[in-house]
């Protein structure tokens, strides 16, 4: 799976109550933000929607399991997020602008940065002219206005909304969610991710990549899916009122188990818990290539974090490489060591020819995707695949953005080891004619076998 930049683990919620000893509002959940993700809660009354945002930001402590930020434990590390509330939440004797600098302030910035970043955010979200207003002179719209920028402001990583719309009237709400939209989908701010908790069902549906169920006594996930409907969406299309049947039929039926997920366009929707889609590393092969002769040079085994020290790279720089060497069995990791194998340290020495052999042999063993990508080369009569295929098949399981970074380091790595060809004006993956003297060479075992396995493990 993508790295999360907040992942919580079987985390739980407890609460004292005078007459009993206590109550459980949340049972373990396991619940990760990915990037270039957005996800909407939804949930009846009372399920832990906001309990859950709240342990999620940081802001309540679990009664029991972990949240981790960029995998630390969340109260130790430097989390970056912001919540907007569905009060609003300003400070009544602050002006718009004082109200949006408050956070700045708070975080120690400077008076003249402060000034200069929320008049910009100000801009952004359509309140130039304002900023020496009170919230008390301005309309609901305006002040959950002033609400997103004061959030915006700090650039968070994540941003929280706990029903943010729904002290609007339905017009203003409509509004500012496709205003919300524009800014997210034209990177206009630099969030990585959204989470949004909610209790109406089409405005999940129009907003999010990813939409999350809970059910009630205590909290827990019911379902857990991805909405691949092109934006803007059409609250009219099938595919649309299809889902939001399908939310409906989950939150008035809350005994039962959640129905079944269903199929949209053809193609069934998947719940997120079941993925097991293999993430490729955004490694670059000559990178590989460096670290494994760096290890070499230095004995084959070292601590991940002096690697990291020895060759002056950041750790979130190395680990990408570090794992891209595992996948391809070039190296083992264990207990924070990297160790180079027999096969790291043959390709380490070998001549540039013999290293892209290795590199391809490694890659369509333990790729997935690249197997996919061959066997579908192969399937083809002209030896060609447009790379929309396989975006609509990771699409199923990572976001847009993640998808495209997926496909763009199996095209580096299958390039390099001429795997396949790619035209990047057709966008389309070409069977080189090397591949096709012996077709079934790039397989170690019989392509059908193989294609069974892969289904049986990944689901898709
Ligand atoms: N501080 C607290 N002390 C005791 N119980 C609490 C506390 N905070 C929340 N609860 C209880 O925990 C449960 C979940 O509350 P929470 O506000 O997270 O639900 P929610 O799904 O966000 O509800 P809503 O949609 O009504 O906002 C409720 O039963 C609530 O009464």
């Amino acid at each position: 799976m993508q790295p999360a930049i907040i992942r919580a683990e079987r985390v739980e919620k407890y609460y004292s109550q005078p007459s009993e000893n206590r109550i459980q509002v949340i049972s373990p959940t396991d619940l990760s933000i990915v990037q270039g993700e957005i996800i909407a809660l939804l949930g009846p009354s009372g399920s832990g929607k906001s309990t859950l945002l709240r342990m999620l930001t940081g802001l309540s402590t679990p009664s029991a399991g972990q949240v981790y930020w960029h995998e630390a434990p969340i109260q130790s590390a430097d989390v970056n997020v912001s919540i907007v509330f569905q009060s609003f939440a300003l400070f009544p004797w602050l002006t718009v602008l004082e109200n949006i600098e408050a956070p700045l302030k708070a975080r120690g910035v400077d008076a003249a940065t402060r000034r200069k970043r929320s008049l910009k955010i100000l801009d952004t979200v359509g309140l130039d002219g304002f900023q020496a207003a009170y919230p008390k002179e301005l309309s609901g719209g305006m002040r959950q206005r002033v609400g997103f920028a004061r959030a915006l402001v700090v650039e968070p990583e994540v941003l929280f909304m706990d029903e943010p719309f729904s002290a609007l009237d339905v017009l203003t709400a409509e509004n500012l969610r496709s205003e919300l939209l524009e800014l997210w989908h034209k990177k206009t701010i630099p969030t990585k991710s959204i989470f949004i908790v909610t209790h109406n069902i089409e405005e999940a549906v129009l907003l999010a990549d990813r939409i999350i169920v809970l059910g009630r006594n205590p909290g827990h996930i019911r379902t857990d899916f991805r909405v691949n409907l092109a934006h803007p969406r059409d609250r009219k299309a099938a595919a649309f009122t299809q889902l939001v049947d399908y939310i409906y039929k989950v939150l008035t039926q809350p005994e039962a188990p959640a129905p079944a997920l269903p199929n949209i366009n053809g193609r069934r929707v998947r719940d997120q818990r079941e993925m097991k889609y293999q993430m490729l590393p955004h490694a670059r092969p000559g990178g590989i290539a460096g670290l494994l002769e760096f290890l070499l040079d230095h004995g084959g085994k070292s601590d991940i974090y002096r690697l990291a020290d020895d060759l002056a790279f950041e750790i979130d720089d190395l680990l990408p490489i570090v794992e891209a060497a595992s996948i391809l069995k070039f190296l083992t990791v264990t207990e924070g060591d990297a160790a180079i194998t027999a096969l790291g340290t043959e390709y380490a020495n070998a001549e540039i020819l013999r290293q892209k052999e290795i590199f391809r042999e490694a890659a369509v063993e333990n790729v997935l995707l690249l197997r996919q990508i061959v066997r579908a080369l192969q399937s083809k009569s002209d030896h060609t695949v447009p790379e929309d295929f396989f975006h609509d098949t990771l699409d199923e399981v990572f976001s847009e953005e993640e998808t495209i970074r997926q496909l763009e380091t199996a095209i580096t790595w299958g390039r390099y080891a001429e795997i396949f060809d790619f035209d990047s004006t057709r966008r389309r993956f070409i069977l080189p004619e090397s591949a096709l003297a012996e077709p079934e060479s790039i397989f170690a075992d019989a392509p059908e076998e193989e294609e069974e396995k892969d289904k049986q493990e990944t689901g898709l």
